[in-house]
């Protein structure tokens, strides 16, 4: 039996295909290569690039490969993006989701593990946020992985396909033996951008808004360490091949950074004293939020070990300096 991972090739998928690889396990990466690598998938996985759309090529991977379980990473990820060219993220995020999930049970696999996101909330009326609370989605992005959910958990009670949908926060960081980190060309992500300006690779930052209701008026996100968000979905997927039931989690740390305390963060680890400018608002910026994490603690048995913003950065740091030996 094997695991399907779409989406192999790009920054998070990328730590879980090297973890089920650790883990002994065997993988099939499907990717398309629009924003993610081939350098990322290490060689003990089957790389295959294609669609997640192509119903065809997922059957077939299905049944050559015996696939077991589908964790699902294959996705359009920049929100202002979404909200400029909404169908774009129907097609890529919801209508190739629908075809993976009826590829999935037709195929016979057991198992499907689902990237959605904190974005589903919006702007959420109270901070930490719990699964229950009510979804309210801002942009195209956060309606696409919302619509997601729904087509899961209806094929679920159908169908009888396990499910785990992991909502994740602010993922940051990299895999700490350095084998894999984020790669993402024209990266949008505050840690990424801010770790470039530290290096050179960019003049400066800008700060989106400096007016929210939140301490020191910048927006406040809850920054998790990408391995740790790895765990929990090596941890979702022991849950279901032991007979779990469906569960619909956040992850996060349950504790909010501010834009300009990250900002000094990434200055004082790296040691360098970079250009920062205050900016107008972000439009679609929800001011705070922050996950409830019990629930993934409870259920899944979840135990994160990189729960340091000092750590994320380093992490992020070294990532970023051995990508500028790489010589893409
Ligand atoms: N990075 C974050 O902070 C964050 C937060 C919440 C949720 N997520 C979710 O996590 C998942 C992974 O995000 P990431 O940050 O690793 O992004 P990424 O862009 O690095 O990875 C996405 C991967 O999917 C591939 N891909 C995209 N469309 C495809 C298609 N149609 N067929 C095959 N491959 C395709 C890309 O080439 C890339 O390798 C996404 O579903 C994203 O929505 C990310
Ligand atoms: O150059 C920058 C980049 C970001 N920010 C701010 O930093 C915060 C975090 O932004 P970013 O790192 O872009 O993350 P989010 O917009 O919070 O969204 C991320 O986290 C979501 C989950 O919360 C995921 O769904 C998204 O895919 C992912 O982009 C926001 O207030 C941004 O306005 C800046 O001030 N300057």
């Amino acid at each position: 039996m094997s695991i399907l991972v779409t989406g192999g090739a790009g920054y998070i998928g990328s730590h879980m295909v090297h973890a089920l690889v650790d883990a002994g396990e065997r993988v099939v990466v499907l990717d398309d290569l629009s924003t993610g690598f081939r350098f990322a998938v290490p060689p003990e996985a089957a790389l295959v690039v294609g669609d997640t759309g192509d119903a065809a090529l997922v059957s077939r991977l299905i049944a050559e490969h015996g696939i077991e379980a589908i964790v699902h990473f294959a996705a359009s990820i920049v929100v202002p993006e979404s909200v400029a060219d909404p169908l774009r993220y129907y097609r890529n995020n919801t209508a190739n989701s629908r075809s993976m999930i009826d590829c999935a049970v037709t195929g016979g696999v057991k198992h499907f593990v689902f990237s959605s996101t904190a974005a589903v909330y919006g702007n959420p009326a109270r901070v930490p946020v719990a699964e229950d609370d009510p979804l309210a989605p801002m942009s195209p992005y956060g309606s696409s992985k919302l619509m997601t959910e729904i087509m899961l958990r209806d094929a679920t009670a159908a169908h009888g396909l396990g499910h785990v949908i992991l909502r994740y926060f602010n993922v940051a960081g990299a895999d700490p033996l350095m084998r894999t980190g984020q790669s993402t060309r024209n990266a949008t992500h505050l840690i990424k951008v801010a770790v470039e300006a530290a290096l050179g690779l960019r003049g400066k930052i800008d700060v989106f808004g400096t007016d929210y209701p939140t301490p020191d008026g910048t927006c406040v996100r809850d920054y998790i360490h990408v391995s740790d968000l790895v765990a929990a979905h090596a941890d979702a997927l022991r849950h279901l091949r032991s007979g779990g039931a469906p569960a619909t989690l956040n992850c996060g740390y349950g504790r909010g950074f501010s834009v300009l305390e990250v900002i000094e963060t990434v200055k004082r680890v790296s040691g360098v004293d970079f250009r920062v400018d205050l900016a107008p608002r972000r439009p679609g910026d929800p001011a705070a939020i922050v996950a409830a994490c019990d629930r993934a603690r409870e259920i899944l048995g979840w135990q994160p070990r990189w729960d340091d913003l000092d750590t994320i950065v380093r992490h992020a740091l070294d990532w970023q300096r051995k990508l500028g030996t790489m010589n893409l």
